[in-house]
């Protein structure tokens, strides 16, 4: 399928900016603390949500200054829609966490199916302790079970689509510096 990157362009121009780069930086710092205050001595391997989670993965680890060790999982089940399918794992886990603390680093909670999934996966496999960071939380009633939360969390938004710091739109404004929402959604 060829893309239209004036269309993609015009959409990052139409894009209101919920949050801009300070106001996530200092969102990560915070969960940083959080998790550090947790888990430092906890040895926990940590599993980066790709491709969303590419971003925040990798920005909240430098505020981590603890022996740890990370890898990634690969689940989606949004595609390039605006609403989200059955959960397609591409990579599963392959490290042993048998009786490891195991912290899922992703970029968004919006119904928590995809982070239900992957929660469940680690504790099949033994992991001791599970515990899920996300970014963002996506605020409705439509929670894959009512009031799930993520265990650290960096930011609330309204019920949009939104795209920027990991998230993307049509595979495109991963790299956006911000947190935009689409014009109209
Ligand atoms: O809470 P949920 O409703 O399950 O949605 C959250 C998931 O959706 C997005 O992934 P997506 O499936 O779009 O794949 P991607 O990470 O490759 O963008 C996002 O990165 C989360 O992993
Ligand atoms: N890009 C993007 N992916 C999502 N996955 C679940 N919710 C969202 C969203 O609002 N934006």
């Amino acid at each position: 399928m060829s893309v239209d990157l004036d269309h993609i362009r015009q959409v990052r121009e139409e894009a209101d900016c919920l949050y801009n780069e300070q106001q996530i930086e200092e969102a990560i710092a915070n969960m940083g603390k959080a998790i550090t205050e947790q888990l430092s001595d906890s040895n926990p391997l940590i599993y980066c949500v790709m491709n969303g989670g590419l971003v925040i993965t990798g920005k909240l680890m430098t505020h981590l200054q603890f022996p740890l060790e990370a890898s990634y999982v690969h689940a989606t089940r949004y595609r390039d829609q605006l609403t989200g399918g059955q959960l397609n794992w591409k990579v599963r886990p392959t490290q042993d966490m048998k009786g490891r603390t195991v912290v899922v680093v992703d970029d968004i909670l919006d119904e928590g199916h995809t982070l239900d999934a992957i929660v469940d996966f680690c504790k099949e496999q033994g992991a001791e302790k599970v515990l899920t960071a996300v970014l963002i939380d996506k605020k409705h009633d439509r929670k894959a079970r009512p009031g799930m939360k993520a265990d650290f969390c960096g930011l609330d938004i309204e019920d949009r689509y939104i795209f920027g710091y990991g998230l993307d739109y049509q595979g495109y404004w991963r790299n956006a510096n911000g947190i935009f929402a689409l014009k109209g959604h």
